[in-house]
């Protein structure tokens, strides 16, 4: 079952609530929060409070709060007594990726790792058995609206031919530039999930840009 992940950051923040509340109600499976700190990205998006708020008012939805800063953390705490549902870090922002697995963990969510355009998957195969969700970059990290790199699909190949040889359970979400035709290529290459910013919340009816691309 593919799951459609729509990424704020493409969302009119004067009217967050109310746009979340849209997609949710059009079948999003869950909301996917980007938070950039200007350090490990050159851009700088929103914090806690904001995920707080949004929590408080759409108490029920899943929260993939990805995590685009230098010290995930130090962060994942805060994030996580907001609302996150699961934490995923940068591969190339931490010198421990498994301790910052374990970290994730003993705040009671799940974990996920992403990869940058530039980092081969190689990079992540051996804690790979400790993640529940990997989320591959298909455009360097910082901005909404950006083109698709084909060379994500190959990547998510890659990680679906390793879980399968080695029996395991995390899934495989990708993140920028996804439409419903760049989605397809990801989807039958084996991404579970599509992180999509301005394809749902800048499209003139987001519901319909939601139920096009859950259809894929
Ligand atoms: O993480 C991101 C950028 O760093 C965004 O989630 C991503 O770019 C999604 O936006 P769009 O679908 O507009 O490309």
């Amino acid at each position: 079952m593919i799951q459609l992940s729509p990424s704020i950051l493409a969302a009119d923040f004067a009217d967050l609530g109310r746009e979340c509340r849209k997609v949710l109600d059009a079948g999003a499976d869950m909301l996917h929060i980007d938070v950039m700190d200007g350090h490990f990205v050159p851009n700088i998006s929103l914090g806690v409070p904001v995920l707080a708020s949004l929590h408080k008012a759409l108490p029920d939805a899943y929260y993939d709060v990805h995590l685009m800063i230098s010290q995930p953390v130090r962060y994942a705490e805060a994030f996580v007594q907001a609302g996150a549902s699961c934490i995923t870090f940068h591969v190339e922002a931490v010198e421990d990726a498994a301790g910052a697995i374990k970290a994730i963990h003993a705040l009671g969510v799940g974990a996920g790792v992403s990869i940058k355009p530039a980092t081969p998957v190689e990079d992540i195969l051996p804690i790979l058995d400790q993640v529940e969700m990997v989320l591959v970059m298909s455009v360097e990290p910082g901005f909404g609206g950006q083109k698709f790199m084909p060379a994500a699909v190959d990547k998510i190949a890659a990680l679906d031919a390793y879980r399968r040889e080695h029996g395991l359970g995390f899934r495989i979400s990708v993140d920028g530039g996804v439409n419903s035709q760049t989605g397809a290529l990801c989807t039958a290459a084996g991404a579970d999930i599509l992180v999509a910013g301005s394809q749902v919340f800048a499209a003139a009816d987001p519901a319909a840009a939601v139920a096009e691309l859950r259809a894929l």
